[in-house]
């Protein structure tokens, strides 16, 4: 079983997916954020370390989806903090369109991405953590990594806008939508049950 869960920076994922890890006892497979040797780059200077970002992201993306077929062919649960389509159709989609990634640069990605797409599985549910701008604002404020102090409101809105578009047309397998604005699972328990009887309904029609 393979639970992937996606959504805007700040959005709660990476807390969310080490609370199912536990509770369901299966493996977590987080971002490559804090030895990322672009991202801090990329927040100073977009157009300039887009396409190094991005192929980065992409490489390690692909590379835990390798992993999580083999742990998935051996019968292991596992949840993933953020998976490789958001990689292309929000945050390069959005580079793109905002004229932070040039047509060449965005060909070439594209290009790269199809390769490895074809490669790759989907989850068998999409947890997608719907958040609204002042949600995201106060979650990004409360974890307080430096180099995300300068995001601009604009950049959030157009990521969130951009997973609108996209889950409404995602078909690649089960999908669960859960708006996060007025859960608090780090400090209610109830509110973390309320999403994994979600997920159990979704993904094994219990309740
Ligand atoms: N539903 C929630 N209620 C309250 N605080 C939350 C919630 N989800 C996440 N947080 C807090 O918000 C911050 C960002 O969450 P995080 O899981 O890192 O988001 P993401 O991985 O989507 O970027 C963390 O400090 C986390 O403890
Ligand atoms: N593909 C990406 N392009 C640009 N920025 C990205 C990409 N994937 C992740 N990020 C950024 C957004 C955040 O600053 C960090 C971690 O993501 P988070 O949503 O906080 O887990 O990386």
């Amino acid at each position: 079983m393979h639970i992937a869960i996606v959504g805007n920076i700040g959005a709660g994922k990476t807390t969310l997916a080490n609370k199912l890890a536990h509770h369901f006892n299966w493996e977590v497979f987080l971002e490559d954020v804090d030895h990322n040797p672009y991202l801090k780059d990329f927040y100073d200077d977009m157009p300039r370390w887009a396409f190094h970002l991005q192929v980065y992201f992409l490489n390690s993306r692909f590379r835990q989806t390798q992993h999580i077929k083999k742990l998935q062919s051996a019968s292991k649960g596992v949840i993933q903090d953020r998976t490789i389509y958001e990689d292309a159709h929000i945050f390069a989609a959005n580079l793109h369109e905002s004229g932070l990634m040039s047509d060449r640069d965005h060909q070439n990605y594209l290009a790269l991405f199809e390769s490895m797409i074809s490669m790759v599985d989907a989850p068998d549910l999409l947890l997608y953590l719907k958040a609204d701008l002042p949600k995201l604002i106060q979650q990004i404020e409360k974890r307080n990594r430096d180099y995300e102090n300068n995001i601009k409101i604009e950049y959030l809105k157009n990521l969130n806008e951009h997973y609108e578009r996209w889950i409404s047309n995602y078909k690649y397998g089960k999908l669960l939508i859960v708006d996060v604005n007025n859960l608090d699972y780090v400090n209610n328990p109830e509110d973390l049950g309320v999403i994994i009887d979600k997920i159990n309904s979704t993904l094994f029609g219990l309740f």
